[in-house]
């Protein structure tokens, strides 16, 4: 299903978000071993691998969360590779979590809103006298908020508390609520692990139009093979935290190394 092409591409081009040789040790292990890849701008770039691989370690390294022992993050020429977690999204890399991170009785329109904060100019004195400002600012955002959530698909679901929704939507909101941030990247974390069948579907098509219709690059681990290998541009892939292989879907699915490393977690 595609979606209500209502949201605007985001008014700067995406650069291109490059990992050079990052290193990641943790007491003793090495979780990430010299990894380098590049994700290009409005690409879909996949990492899989085996469990223990290390992607989510390259996830929280990306979004500021674990601090690489060596080696280098940019976003253009931005290094983003010392900087804290909220400076990250504010230079426009937002992200999912592979669990539920929506407050329970919010509305969507609020949870929504939660991605706008970054973006708000109006301070809280501006907002509390009710400035004609602030209130000409709050209404651009929610009309920003409505436009994602066409896009998204959950208009008509709005107004309705985020936690009774199906579980697909709740994670759609979860990723309509990191573009309403208007992010450069967006980083998700396994978005249709649990989902029935259709859910994935409809969550595929909406990646595949943040990519297409806002430009929008993405970078996602997600262990089904079928959705990488349908949605991505690129795949990096990752094996006892070194890089493997990497290049198209079609390229490392018939690499050697890809092959062996998928073979041996089964045995
Ligand atoms: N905070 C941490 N402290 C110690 N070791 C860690 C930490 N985070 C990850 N590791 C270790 O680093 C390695 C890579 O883990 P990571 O979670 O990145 O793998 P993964 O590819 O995401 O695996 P999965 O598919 O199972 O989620 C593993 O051996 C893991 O135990």
């Amino acid at each position: 299903m595609t979606t209500a092409p209502a949201a605007t591409a985001p008014a700067t081009a995406p650069a291109a978000l490059a990992v050079r040789d990052v290193t990641v040790r943790f007491a003793g292990l090495t979780a990430l071993d010299a990894v380098s890849f590049t994700v290009e701008p409005g690409s879909v770039h996949a990492v899989i691998g085996p469990n223990g691989a290390g992607k989510s370690t390259t996830f929280n390294v990306l979004s500021g969360v674990y601090r690489a022992t060596s080696g280098t993050v940019h976003l253009g020429s931005t290094d983003l590779t010392r900087l804290a977690p909220h400076r990250i999204a504010g230079l426009g890399i937002a992200r999912t979590f592979q669990n539920l991170a929506l407050p329970p009785h919010a509305t969507v329109a609020d949870s929504l809103l939660l991605g706008r904060h970054r973006l708000t100019r109006s301070g809280f004195l501006a907002s509390g006298l009710r400035l004609p400002s602030a209130a000409r600012e709050a209404r651009l955002h929610r009309d920003r908020v409505r436009e994602i959530a066409e896009f998204i698909g959950l208009e008509k679901e709005l107004e309705l508390p985020a936690g009774i929704l199906p579980y697909g939507k709740q994670k759609l909101v979860e990723l309509g609520r990191a573009l309403c941030m208007e992010p450069q990247v967006l980083l998700l974390d396994e978005p249709i692990a649990g989902m029935t069948a259709d859910e994935r579907r409809r969550v595929a098509a909406v990646v595949a139009d943040v990519r297409d219709s806002l430009g929008i690059s993405i970078v996602l681990v997600e262990h089904d093979m079928g959705v990488v290998m349908r949605l991505a541009d690129a795949v990096t892939v990752l094996d006892f935290g070194r890089r493997i292989a990497g290049g198209t879907p079609a390229e490392v699915q018939n690499d050697p190394a890809v092959v062996q490393a998928y073979l041996g977690t089964q045995e």
